[in-house]
């Protein structure tokens, strides 16, 4: 469905996506998870087609957009941070607007409304002016206006923005239900969002993608903190070398070395050959502690920095 190769957009000297790629091939949540600034919303753009990268190649649904992006946008729904819609028309009105711009045919067209409008359960408030709706309502005018045709791909732009706990909740089962027929790319930099909803999370920092992985993977996946009484690099490399250990960062503050590991299943025989590990290298063991590494943590580990709270 989309296949992005070293994506890169320069805003003069800002280099605000650096050679960003990925590849999604399913329907279902992906989530763009970020601090404010890392990117998300330009990377959201050029999939929309609303902006050009600098460099790179972009791929959406077998239609390259190199050769212009007409009709990629047939094919796509985009829900901006800031929807435009305007306060003085009626829902239904604007929403026959935003068919018309997107090409739906005119016999289409009351059809394409009315599913929007069921689907974002507006369908009560379809002869509202926008200005009279609350900030929840306005933002599933927003989705309305971006599910227009069934698109097979949704890009939805921090779809929470100011909505209370209950807005949210109704947002999130409105995003459910759409992943069920279409790819959904999803902005935010909530944590708890990604967690509720995503299958897989692709974590921007400065520009660049710091991970991707899948939320399930994620779940599984715990660290072992080991710390000892004389760190050695020799103790490092046999750790790294050890089943299941995908990784070994340094903690030399603690005297210690953090061990990734692929699999939660392994966690015992792996602390049990770290333990032999530390005597193999004539060291005293401190500590080992097992710990989950939950999004938190691994955001933290991917961007250097604690994640936004909720
Ligand atoms: N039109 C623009 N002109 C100049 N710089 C821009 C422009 N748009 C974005 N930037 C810069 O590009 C970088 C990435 O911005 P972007 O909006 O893509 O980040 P983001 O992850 O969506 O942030 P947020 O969570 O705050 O929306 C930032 O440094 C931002 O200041």
């Amino acid at each position: 469905m989309i296949e992005a190769q070293s994506l890169t957009r320069r805003y003069g000297n800002t280099t605000a996506v650096n050679r960003v790629s990925f590849r999604v091939e399913h329907n279902g949540i992906i989530g763009l998870l970020g601090h404010n600034g890392a990117g998300k919303t330009t990377v959201m753009k050029m999939l929309s087609g609303y902006l050009e990268p600098t460099a790179g190649s972009l791929v959406v649904a077998g239609h390259d957009y190199a050769g212009g992006c007409r009709a990629v946008q047939r094919t796509l729904g985009y829900l901006p941070e800031d929807p435009p819609v305007y306060p003085d028309m009626m829902v239904a009105d604007y929403l026959d607007y935003v068919a018309t711009c997107k090409g739906i045919a005119r016999e289409e067209r009351s059809r394409a409304v009315r599913d929007a409008l069921l689907a974002t359960e507006l369908g009560t408030r379809a002869l509202d002016r926008i200005d009279t709706l609350s900030r929840g309502l306005k933002q599933r005018v927003g989705v309305a206006q971006a599910i227009l045709g069934n698109p097979r791909l949704l890009i939805l732009d921090e779809p929470g923005n100011g909505l209370d706990p209950e807005q949210n909740r109704h947002m999130r089962e409105l995003i459910q239900r759409l992943a069920r027929r279409a790819t959904v790319i999803l902005s935010t930099h909530i944590l708890q969002e990604v967690e509720a909803l995503c299958e897989r999370v692709l974590i921007m920092h400065e520009g660049r993608i710091a991970l991707d992985a899948g939320m399930a993977d994620l779940r599984r996946s715990c660290s072992l903190l080991l710390r000892v009484d004389t760190p050695s690099e020799a103790l490092r490399h046999q750790l790294e070398r050890l089943p299941g250990v995908a990784g070994v960062e340094s903690r030399l503050a603690e005297n210690g070395y953090l061990l990734l590991l692929a699999e939660q299943g392994e966690l015992d025989t792996t602390a049990g050959l770290a333990a032999q590990c530390v005597q193999a290298n004539d060291a005293g063991l401190i500590t080992l502690q097992a710990s989950r590494r939950d999004l938190e943590t691994v955001f933290r580990e991917a961007t250097g920095s604690e994640a936004p709270a909720e």
